[in-house]
């Protein structure tokens, strides 16, 4: 049987928006099946008492220097960030969910990542959601009014609480089997895990 490695992310996340740019590749290469897994960073944070790097004025600084050396060295686009923050990413995230029912996770999410810090767009927005929506295959008026059912809310939930219980305290965070690997700047152990190394 192979093996999977399980991706949990938030569309409000930068890092995780890094993390989507690499792992259809890893596994691709590694043999693997991907599975995407969008969660609430947001309920994860509290559940765990841990709060966002960014709320530290000095890691702030930082991050924004580092998620460019990051862009420059994956050769992506250099980030923006959409105005409201947190970014309301809960109907992105439950929307996620709905692509995933249709096989579309994969286009929604790299739609969705573009969208919020590439363009700089409000995920929160009604009308860019319809956008990415469109954008990835899925039809916008359905799709956004499955996100309101409560199999989708519930849904979002079930993979935060499971996130959680397995030790996940952010994002992106993978597991291979139940070793767990915070940040994309792990993937490298995480290739070396799925080798069986
Ligand atoms: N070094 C990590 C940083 C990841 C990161 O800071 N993720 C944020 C969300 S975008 C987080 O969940 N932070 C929690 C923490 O640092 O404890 C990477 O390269 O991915």
């Amino acid at each position: 049987m192979s093996k999977t490695l399980e991706f949990f992310f938030d569309y409000a996340s930068p890092y995780s928006y890094l993390a989507s740019a690499q792992v259809e590749v890893l596994a691709v290469r590694t043999g693997v099946e991907l599975r995407w897994r969008p969660f609430l960073l947001g309920a994860v944070f509290k559940a765990t008492g841990n709060v966002p790097p960014i709320s530290c004025p000095a890691k702030a600084r930082y991050l924004f220097k580092d998620l460019a050396h990051w862009t420059q060295f994956l050769g992506l686009p250099p980030c923006r960030f959409p105005e409201a923050f947190p970014i309301p990413s809960i109907k992105a995230n439950r929307l996620g969910l709905v692509a995933a029912e249709q096989g579309l996770i994969a286009p929604f999410s790299h739609a969705a990542f573009r969208a919020a810090f590439v363009d700089g767009k409000d995920l929160g927005d009604g009308a860019v959601l319809e956008e990415v929506a469109r954008a990835s295959g899925l039809e916008p008026g359905p799709a956004l009014a499955r996100i309101e059912n409560q199999e989708i809310k519930d849904a979002l939930r079930r993979n935060t609480e499971e996130a959680v219980a397995r030790g996940a305290f952010g994002a992106p965070t993978f597991f291979v089997g139940e070793e767990m690997f915070f940040g994309n700047d792990r993937l490298m152990l995480v290739e070396r895990m799925l080798r069986g190394a």
